[in-house]
Formats: structure tokens, sequence, C-alpha cells
């Protein structure tokens, strides 16, 4: 049973960064004599006031994503347009009255709301509007990166998590760790677990089996419509899919594209961008690397490129398999396979990342960008 300790009031002038409610202190000899809950860990999110976080923040809040005995701290980053916007959030999570929920904070500084973050979720990014070139899009969102992974390695715990959703994600992720050398690089991960999601419910819709018989699913390399969802090393019920979906042509064509390309048919369904499942994929991400992976089986993660087994050039942020103890950390698979198909399906993906840190080498320290794109691809969530 976890007792809520009782709240005390506070000169609110001593703690000028809370918001409303969460300027009053909870009395800590209270808390300490519960013995229940764990220490207080700090959350930053950027995008605070966008569509997928006012799913996400209330997942946060609420102990489904930490566990039900921890506290937390939320400290949300918005832009200057979204200032208003942010503060209704923040009212919204003052009306909820979460007993997890220890500080709220909200701010348009990243040195202000990234301070001794244990864990930050990098959602706010601008949207590609019509007409604008994938390039020019890696530029714009590219410099709100570097400038967060600048803030993130002044001011953020040494070993925080850093999960970058705002898109393009994979190129983003690389240029936030790059302006964040103080912080391990391993620690930066760009969200593909929404395409993983997508992928083992359209393998389960085919093979007739509720989604939870899936595992074994890899995304493999980029967010964006060259991704590779790898039905070769998936299993369904313990089986590789190929012995249970015998159809090639369907798993080579229609299934590859559908997970490509189930953000955009969504669009199109709801006029807006998938907001909930990818809160609940952002979800699964953490909880991935914060509780043992199943035995034998793996998740997606959009991580750095440094050592990986498969062969895959060096120094990209490419989704491949991994696997966590529950520390927060993850190692790479092994025991996976790869075919000419594969192989094929995977260099398209390598070089469109390839060329994608050349767009923004100017962002990474690393000289003068030259931009030149295989093709202008989609993101996922785009027509
Ligand atoms: N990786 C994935 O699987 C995945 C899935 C869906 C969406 N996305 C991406 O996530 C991002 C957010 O999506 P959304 O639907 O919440 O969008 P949204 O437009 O509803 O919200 C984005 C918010 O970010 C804010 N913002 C913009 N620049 C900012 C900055 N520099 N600092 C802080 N906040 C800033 C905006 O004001 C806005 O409130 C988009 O880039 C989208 O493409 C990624």
């Amino acid at each position: 049973q976890v007792q809520v300790p009782a709240a005390q009031t506070q000169d609110p002038k001593g703690k000028p960064d809370c918001y409303g409610v969460f300027c009053l202190t909870y009395d800590l000899k209270a808390e300490e004599e519960t013995k229940s809950w764990k220490k207080l860990i700090n959350i930053a999110v950027s995008g605070a006031a966008g569509m997928i976080s006012n799913h996400l923040l209330f997942k946060l809040a609420s102990g489904e994503v930490f566990g039900p005995d921890q506290p937390i701290a939320l400290k949300l980053l918005g832009s200057e347009r979204s200032i208003q916007a942010l503060e209704g959030v923040a009212m919204e999570l003052e009306d909820s009255l979460f007993p997890l929920l220890r500080e709220v904070v909200i701010s348009i500084d990243p040195y202000e709301v990234f301070q001794d973050a244990e864990w930050a979720l990098l959602i706010g990014a601008k949207p590609r509007g019509p007409g604008v070139e994938r390039a020019a899009l890696l530029d714009i969102n590219g410099q709100i990166f570097a400038e967060q992974g600048k803030a993130l390695n002044a001011v953020a715990s040494r070993n925080a998590k850093v999960i970058v959703v705002g898109n393009p994600c994979n190129t983003n992720a690389l240029i936030c760790l790059k302006n964040a050398p103080n912080i391990p690089a391993k620690n930066f991960h760009a969200l593909t677990r929404l395409d993983e999601n997508r992928a083992k419910c359209q393998l389960a819709l085919k093979a007739g089996v509720f989604y939870d018989k899936v595992s074994n699913m890899t995304i493999w390399g980029n967010h964006s419509t060259t991704q590779v969802p790898d039905f070769l090393n998936a299993r369904i019920d313990g089986l590789p899919v190929k012995e249970v979906i015998k159809d090639n042509k369907w798993l080579e064509e229609e299934f590859t594209e559908k997970v490509q390309k189930r953000g955009g048919v969504l669009i199109q369904k709801w006029g807006r961008s998938s907001a909930a499942s990818t809160s609940v994929s952002i979800v699964d991400a953490i909880r991935s690397l914060i509780t043992p992976t199943p035995e034998g089986d793996w998740f997606s993660s959009g991580v750095y490129t440094n050592g990986n087994p498969y062969g895959i050039a060096e120094d990209i942020v490419f989704s491949m398999p991994c696997r966590s103890k529950g520390d927060g950390d993850y190692e790479l698979v092994n025991d996976v396979i790869f075919d000419d198909y594969l192989r094929q399906k995977l260099a398209k993906t390598e070089a469109e990342l390839l060329a994608e840190k050349k767009c923004v080498a100017h962002l990474t320290g690393e000289g003068i960008a030259v931009c030149d794109l295989p093709g202008d691809t989609m993101l996922p969530g785009e027509m």
C-alpha cells in the first residue's frame, strides 16, 4: 500500500520555476517514514503542448510507465508559440491530482528544463509543411536538436537517457548526441517502436493470431519509408514467420509497404497524425529499457552504430534489435540472420541515413553540409 505524504505549504517564491500547485512541497519526513517510494526522477519532455505529449504526460504522471512507487518531476519544454498551451497542459496535470507527480516546470529554455534530467523525451519539432523538401526539414529541425543536445550536455544527468521522437528522428538523434559529448552516445535513441508495433499488428492479422503471439520483430534503419520491417527473423508463436505465413510475395511487398506507409493511411482517416499510439510506443520504448527483455525476445530502437555486429555503417543512428537487463542500458542482439532480400533493403535505408548525415554536417561539427538525398522519401506519418 503506497501512502501519500501530506502536502505542506511553502513560500512559492522559494521555488520560482515550479507551476501552480506543484510549488507546494510534500512533507519529506512523512515520506521517509513510509519508505515505500523511490527517489524522485526528473523527466524532461519537449513539445509538451503537442498532440503526442497530451497522451504521454498523463501516462507518465499516473505511474503507468515508471511504476506506482516512483515519484516523478515533469519538466516541460515548449516553443514560444506554445507557451500558453503549455500552461493549459500544466493546469490539466494539476487538476488530475496524480499522487506521484511532485513537480511540474514549464519553460521555453532547454537549459532550465534539462537541468538534472534523467530522461529526456524529445518530441517537439516542426511538422513538414506542404512544399517543404526533406532536406529543408532536416536543417530546420536539426537546429532544434543541436541546441537541445548542447543544453543536455551542459545540465542533464551524466547518464541521461534520451529518446528522440521529433522527425526526422534518426538524424535528429545523431545531431543531438554529437552536440552532447559528455553523455554516452549509447544513451540516445530514435523512436522506431511505433513501427515495430505496427509490424506486429499486421503479421498477427495475416496469421490470424492475437498480436501477443508475435515476437522478435525488428525494424531496421531509418524511421522513414525506407525502414525495413524484418519478417525473416520475426516469430509467430515461436516459429519463424515464413513457416506460418507461406506467402513470400505478401511479406516482401504488401506487408513491408503497409508498415512503411501505415502513418500516411492513418492521417487520411483521422485527419491528423498518430498521437495516441505514438505515446503508447514511447511508453513501450521506456519500459523496454527499465524492465528485463523476456528471454529470447528483443525490441527495436534507433541507436548509435559503434561496433555493430551486422556490418552496418558506423556513426549513424540506425534502428536495430536490442535487449536490456532492465537497467536503462541495452545490448545489440547477435543471433539474427540475413538473406539477400534483407541485405538489399538494409543497404537502401543505410544509404539514406548516410546521405542525411551529410546534409547536417554543419550541425554535427563535421564540416560543410552537402545535401544530395537519394530520393525525397516520406516519413511514415506523411502522405
Ligand atoms: N518517431 C515516431 O514514431 C513519430 C511518430 C509520430 C510523430 N512523430 C513526430 O513527433 C513530432 C511531434 O508530433 P506531434 O503530433 O506531437 O506534433 P504537434 O505539432 O502536435 O506538437 C509539437 C509541439 O512541439 C512544439 N515545438 C516546436 N518546436 C519546439 C522546440 N524547439 N522546443 C520545444 N517544443 C517545440 C510545438 O509548439 C508543438 O506544441 C513530429 O515531429 C512528428 O513528426 C514521430
